[in-house]
C-alpha cells in the first residue's frame, strides 16, 4: 500500500501563496499586493490585489507614484485587502483571517475591522516606519486583531501557467 504524501503544503503555505499569485494579476508597477480571505475552517472566502475600481481604463488612468496627486496613482488604486473585503458577496466575514503581502495601511486596517477579520498574517512590511502602518498597527492592535508575521518555509513550486 503506498503511503500518503508528506511534501504537501502547509495551510499556511496555501493561503500566502494563494495571496502572492493573486498578486500577480496587479498592472502596478512598482508594489503588487496580493490578499487572500480565510474562515476559522480554512475555507477561501475572498481574494484581491492593487488596482484600479471597475470602469477605470488600467491604461487611461496614472501609474507614477510622483507629482499632481491628481495625476499619480494613489487617488485611484484600491488595495489588495479592500478588494478582497469587498469582493466577498458570501456574508460576514466575522472571524476570518486574511493573508497579505504586504501589511495593511491604516485605511484598509479599518475595513479589516468594521469587516470582523480578526487575524492579519502579513509578509513584507516594506513600509513599517511610515505613519500609515504605525496608524494601522495602533487600530488592529486596540480593536484586538491579531497580528501575525509569515515565515517563508523556503520552500519554492515552480509550475507552467
Ligand atoms: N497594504 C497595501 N496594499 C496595497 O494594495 N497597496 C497598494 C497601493 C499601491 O497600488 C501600491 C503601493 O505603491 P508604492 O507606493 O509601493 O509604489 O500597493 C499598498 C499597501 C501598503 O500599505
Ligand atoms: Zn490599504
Amino acid at each position: 500500500m503506498s503511503q500518503k504524501r508528506t511534501d504537501y503544503i502547509s495551510w499556511d503555505e496555501y493561503f500566502m501563496g494563494v495571496a502572492k499569485l493573486s498578486a500577480f494579476r496587479s498592472k502596478d508597477p512598482n508594489t503588487q499586493v496580493g490578499a487572500c480571505i480565510v474562515s476559522q475552517d480554512n475555507k477561501i472566502l475572498s481574494m484581491g490585489y492593487n488596482g484600479l475600481p471597475i470602469g477605470c481604463s488600467d491604461d487611461e488612468f496614472p501609474w507614477c507614484r510622483e507629482g499632481d496627486p491628481l495625476e499619480n496613482k494613489y487617488l485611484y488604486t484600491t488595495h489588495s485587502e479592500l478588494n478582497a473585503i469587498l469582493n466577498y458577496r458570501g456574508g460576514s466575514l466575522d472571524g476570518s483571517k486574511i493573508y497579505v503581502t504586504l501589511f495593511p495601511c491604516n485605511e484598509c486596517a479599518k475595513a479589516i475591522i468594521q469587516s470582523g477579520i480578526k487575524t492579519v498574517v502579513y509578509d513584507c512590511d516594506k513600509y513599517a516606519d511610515t505613519a500609515s502602518v504605525i496608524a494601522s498597527k495602533r487600530m488592529l492592535k486596540a480593536a484586538g486583531v491579531e497580528i501575525v508575521k509569515y515565515h517563508e518555509s523556503q520552500r519554492e513550486i515552480t509550475f507552467k501557467l
